[in-house]
Formats: C-alpha cells, sequence, structure tokens
C-alpha cells in the first residue's frame, strides 16, 4: 500500500520555488508543450465550475507528462468581490499522482506556485519578444500578481525604471513596502505605459485599462488578467494593431476575453518556430498561452 501523500505547504513551498529553477522548467515544458507530443505533455483546456453566489470560480487543470512520468492536477479558485477579506483573491492547490497506480503522492498549496508560475511565463515571453533594449516596465495593477511579475522581471531584466499603477491608488503603498527594489507610482494607467517597453496587466478588471494608442510601438505586453470570455483589459485597437501569439490556441480562443471579443484577425498557424513553436499569429502581436495572453505591439 502506497504511505501517505507528502502535503507540503506555504512557507516549505516559498523555501523550494527559485525562479532561477523554476523559469528554464517551464522553457522547456512549454516547449514540450507546444511539440503537441502526447508522450510529452497532456494537457486538456481547463474547466471552469462558475461560484455565482461568491462571484468566482473554480478551475480544474489537470497535466500528464508521460516521458517524466508526472501526473498532477490544479485545483483554482479565483474570485472577482471585494469584501474586504484577508484571503487571496486566487487560491490553488496542486495534486501530484503516481501515474502508474493513482496514488496521490503530494498535495501543494498552490497559491504561490501559482503566482510564480504565472509571472515566470510572462517573463520568458519578454526573454524571447521583448525589445533587447528596454528600459522600462510598467505594472497594471498591485496584487499578488503585480508583486511576483516586479520580483522575476527585475530578477531577469535590468530595467531603468519601474512603473506601477492600480485603479484608485488601490494597494500601490503596500506594493511598494512589498518589493525589495525602486519603483514609480503612477496616478494613471496612461501616464505608467506611455513610452514603457514592457507592459504587465494583471487587474481583476472587465473592462480594457490599456489602450492602443498609449502603447508605443514594438511595446511588448503581457496581458494576465482577462482570463474569462467577457473580462477584457486590452481595447480592440490594441488587439488589432499587435501581433497575437499563442500556445494554445484552443485555450486562447476559449478563455481570452481579449481574443474572443475584439474579433482580432486569426491566421494560420505559423512556419517558422522561435524556441516555442507558437501556434496563433494575429495582426496584432499578442501571446497567450492557455490562461494568459502577452502582446507585441508591431
Ligand atoms: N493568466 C493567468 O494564468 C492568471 C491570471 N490571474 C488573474 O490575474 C488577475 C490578478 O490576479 P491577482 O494579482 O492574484 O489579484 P489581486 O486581487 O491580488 O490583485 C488585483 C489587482 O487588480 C486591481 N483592480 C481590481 N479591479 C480593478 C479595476 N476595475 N481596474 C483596475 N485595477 C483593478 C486591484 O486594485 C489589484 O491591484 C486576476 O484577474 C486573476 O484572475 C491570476 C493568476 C494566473
Ligand atoms: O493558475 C491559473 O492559470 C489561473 N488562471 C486564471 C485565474 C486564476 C489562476
Amino acid at each position: 500500500m502506497a504511505g501517505p501523500p507528502a502535503v507540503i505547504w506555504g512557507r516549505e513551498v516559498e523555501g523550494l520555488l527559485r525562479y532561477r529553477e523554476l523559469v528554464p522548467r517551464l522553457e522547456e515544458a512549454l516547449g514540450k508543450f507546444s511539440s503537441r507530443d502526447p508522450a510529452e505533455v497532456i494537457q486538456p483546456g481547463r474547466t471552469t465550475v462558475p461560484l455565482q453566489k461568491h462571484h468566482g470560480f473554480m478551475g480544474l487543470m489537470p497535466t500528464y507528462m508521460e516521458n517524466k512520468g508526472v501526473l498532477c492536477t490544479k485545483f483554482v479558485c479565483f474570485y472577482k468581490r471585494e469584501d474586504g477579506s484577508n484571503l487571496p483573491s486566487t487560491q490553488a492547490t496542486v495534486v501530484l499522482l503516481d501515474p502508474e497506480y493513482g496514488n496521490v503522492k503530494a498535495v501543494m498549496d498552490g497559491e504561490l506556485i501559482t503566482r510564480m508560475r504565472t509571472a515566470a511565463v510572462s517573463a520568458i515571453s519578454a526573454k524571447l519578444l521583448m525589445c533587447p533594449e528596454a528600459e522600462v516596465l510598467a505594472i497594471l495593477g498591485t496584487g499578488a500578481q503585480a508583486m511576483s511579475h516586479y520580483n522575476v522581471f527585475t530578477e531577469m531584466f535590468s530595467f531603468k525604471e519601474v512603473r506601477v499603477w492600480s485603479c484608485k491608488g488601490q494597494g500601490s503603498e503596500r506594493f511598494c513596502r512589498s518589493v525589495s527594489g525602486p519603483v514609480t507610482v503612477c496616478v494613471s494607467a496612461e501616464e505608467a505605459v506611455r513610452g514603457a517597453d514592457v507592459i504587465v496587466t494583471v487587474t481583476r478588471c472587465t473592462e480594457p485599462v490599456l489602450f492602443g494608442q498609449w502603447v508605443k510601438p514594438g511595446a511588448h505586453v503581457a496581458a494576465v488578467g482577462a482570463c474569462r470570455p467577457n473580462w477584457r483589459e486590452l481595447d480592440d485597437v490594441l488587439m488589432k494593431e499587435a501581433v497575437v501569439y499563442a500556445d494554445s490556441r484552443e485555450g486562447a480562443l476559449t478563455e481570452s476575453g481579449d481574443v474572443i471579443l475584439s474579433g482580432a484577425e486569426r491566421r494560420q498557424p505559423c512556419s517558422n518556430p522561435s524556441e516555442w513553436e507558437w501556434k496563433m499569429q494575429c495582426p496584432a502581436q499578442l501571446v497567450f498561452d492557455q490562461w494568459e495572453a502577452k502582446s507585441c505591439k508591431s
């Protein structure tokens, strides 16, 4: 009989995860996912259950990597409510199973894993797509994702300035206290993004906060927050002007309100894969993984 699963919670996860190890692992996993070889990665689109009464959703995210012998699933709950709760608006649990017998090997707190995984994937997209001379990073949002994005982007790249903005200044003070480097707090999203080389959108808004007319040509946008088909962070102008990339065409077309509602033109998969084999190209330059979007305005 299999022994009880290891339980890896909070601080223990914190002590184990480092971007310098996570980023190369994720790059490898993204490459395998893009190869569409079922022995490498099987990752169906996520199943999402609305928690209407609580203004939230539960997503079930299973993955199997046969060659690596990894079978796992994440359960993630995310909420839109503003009830003053101290609990994070995104909570997750990761369950690791033995693929041979199905017994549970480990149960892990997935909150930090979600924060770090998401930010690391945005940073990987920037590594591949942003202009190498990028100097200014702008982050829209000041919550958990904003902090993890600040951490990995400043660890991996040398920006001269990092700007941050949040709706009604919410959370800006806490953000500045929590991050370990310099940051400029902006009074409007426009002020934050004008002239920025890299823009990260990590808000919980459902209407556009980032407008194409503010974004400088060649800027790289990692649009993370609008992960429901009726949520937006980017306006139609940006979506139509940029070039859109996705590593899961299906995921982007099922979950990304920015892709679905903007009516951005869809082209056939490109035949010149870079390090990842991008599966979708649109006139705007946006990268979408199953749960997020990144863009580069051409
Ligand atoms: N693509 C992905 O893989 C992931 C996406 N997300 C999504 O990213 C977003 C941010 O997540 P967290 O940082 O964990 O949330 P959070 O609750 O910690 O932070 C949300 C931020 O958005 C701001 N905000 C809320 N309403 C706004 C509005 N109307 N306009 C502008 N700003 C507004 C808040 O002031 C706060 O700064 C959420 O929508 C979440 O669902 C989260 C994790 C992974
Ligand atoms: O982990 C993810 O992927 C999430 N996507 C949407 C919002 C919650 C977390």
